[in-house]
């Protein structure tokens, strides 16, 4: 499968700790991407290194081929329109309506009338399960699942290519979380997206996610979840061994998924 993203040699040092040591990985046009990792592994720092939100101290980021680190802004921000990124707890402005939530970035950069900007963000609710009067409430009247579903529409309005998710499901109930981890699913699915996601959570390791990147020794190892959890090293063992991890295992039937006991 074709690499949409590269990391190569990352390092990030602050101070005297250096949370990335020579941190390669790709990304795979089409797949979901799982990032894990222990607490303080550097799963965020990465997040926003590859986001273009923190300077590495050296290492390459390249998209489609074409290095990112180093390049002008306009261009660089050219090609990040093409991205869309969830952060944790949906981080919507409050002061405006879902609607407006959801047209901010169509108002910057497209071209669209106010309109078709309408009619796009209502498409954009639709597709994540909300209905359109949700477009007049603001984020104070909304349910923690109905805010991720705002925050997700607003990621899509632009219709990226890849979708950066922080978290998605941290502070949902197991129902709401499961809801959301199928809708995550059918976008990926029905918009052929690539999807990046950093999570805790081992429902949408074993359920969304292809394939899974973990953070240790400050670089990443990766595979599928069922080589993950057949690894020798350590502190994937540590990571995986705890009694959800081991539930989730025993819950799942993946064809020729292992077990760890
Ligand atoms: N801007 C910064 N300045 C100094 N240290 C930082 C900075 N950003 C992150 N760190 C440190 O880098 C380490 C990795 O942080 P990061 O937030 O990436 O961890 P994480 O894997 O996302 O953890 P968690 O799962 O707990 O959110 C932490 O020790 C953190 O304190």
């Amino acid at each position: 499968m074709e690499t949409i993203i590269a990391v190569k040699h990352l390092v990030n040092q602050f101070g005297s700790q250096r949370v990335h040591d020579g941190l390669d990985l790709e990304i795979r046009r089409n797949e979901v991407l799982g990032i894990v990792g222990g607490s303080g592994s550097g799963k965020s720092v990465l997040l926003r290194t590859i986001l273009g939100l923190n300077t590495p101290t050296s290492g390459e980021i390249y998209f489609q081929g074409q290095e990112l680190t180093g390049m002008k802004r306009q261009e660089l921000a050219g090609l990040k329109r093409r991205w869309g990124v969830m952060f944790q707890r949906g981080a919507l402005f409050s002061s405006l309506s879902v609607a407006d939530n959801i047209q901010f970035a169509l108002r910057e950069f497209s071209h669209l009338t106010p309109a078709e900007c309408r009619e796009l963000m209502l498409v954009r609710l639709e597709m994540v399960g909300l209905e359109a009067h949700v477009a007049n409430k603001f984020p104070s009247e909304l349910s923690g699942g109905m805010i991720k579903r705002v925050a997700l529409a607003r990621a899509l309005v632009l219709d990226p290519q890849v979708l950066f998710l922080d978290e998605p499901t941290s502070g949902l109930d197991p129902v709401s979380a499961e809801e959301f981890d199928q809708l995550i699913a059918t976008l990926h699915h029905n918009l052929e997206l690539t999807v990046v996601m950093v999570t805790h959570d081992l429902d949408s390791l074993a359920s969304v996610c292809e394939r899974i990147a973990i953070l240790v020794d400050k670089r990443i190892v990766d595979g599928t979840l069922a080589e993950l959890l057949a690894s020798p090293h350590p502190q994937i063992r540590q990571y995986f061994s705890g009694r959800r991890a081991q539930a989730i295992m025993r819950e799942n039937t993946w064809n020729g998924m292992p077990t760890t006991s």
